[in-house]
């Protein structure tokens, strides 16, 4: 039996970007740990958490190769996950308002019956400089609340971006080209 692909995440954006790499593959929620401690360099942080994601689920399919990711946004050394109320989400805002920030993934993989490897990549993004009134429409739309940074630049949130330098999808939760080649020289997909 050929190995099989399982992706570690319940976002349904890192689904429908994997699905672009054209393989069949399953899905596994992830229930990992979140906190980090405080210092962690960003690259550093993606990593281990995008590592645990893997860990809670490779154990019950050793047989297959597992990817998890995970997206943190980091604006002044502050490192921002997701908003936990709409008031943090007013404040993270205000903090990427004509700014420039740097959005950071972490991807590890699991190799069938083998060790975990990892990267991390790195999209700076710029933002127009945003009103209070902006930000309080765009709260009330929802989209911020289950997106690092709180704000995702695949919906309404386009309307708020200057420039961006680096994978787009690096962004989005998941940098599908480098993530590609990488298991290209991990042996994925199976000839
Ligand atoms: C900055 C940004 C983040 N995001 C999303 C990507 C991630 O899904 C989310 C950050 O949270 P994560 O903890 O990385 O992922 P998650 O909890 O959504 O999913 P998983 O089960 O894989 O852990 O923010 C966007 O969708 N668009 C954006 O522009």
């Amino acid at each position: 039996m050929p190995p099989r692909f399982v992706l570690a995440s319940r976002s349904p954006r890192r689904r429908q970007i994997l699905e672009l790499a054209g393989w069949p593959f399953d899905v596994q929620e992830s229930q990992a740990d979140e906190t980090i401690a405080p210092g962690t360099p960003p690259d550093e942080a993606v990593q281990l958490l995008a590592r645990r994601k893997v860990e809670a689920v490779a154990p019950s399919v050793p047989d297959a190769y597992v990817l998890g990711a995970d997206t943190i946004v980091v604006c002044d050394g502050r490192l921002l996950g997701k908003p936990r109320t709409e008031e943090e989400a007013f404040a993270m805002l205000r903090l990427l308002s004509g700014r420039t920030h740097d959005v950071w993934t972490g991807v590890a993989i699991a190799l069938p019956h083998g060790s975990i490897t990892s990267f991390a990549e790195k999209t700076a993004v710029t933002f127009w400089e945003l009103d209070d009134e902006e930000i309080a429409a765009y709260i009330a739309t929802g989209e911020p609340m289950d997106k690092a940074g709180a704000y995702g630049i695949q919906g309404r949130a386009a309307l708020f971006v200057k420039r961006i330098e680096g994978d787009y999808l690096t962004v989005v939760g998941l940098p599908l080209s480098r993530t590609v080649r990488e298991l290209r020289r991990l042996g994925w997909p199976p000839a």
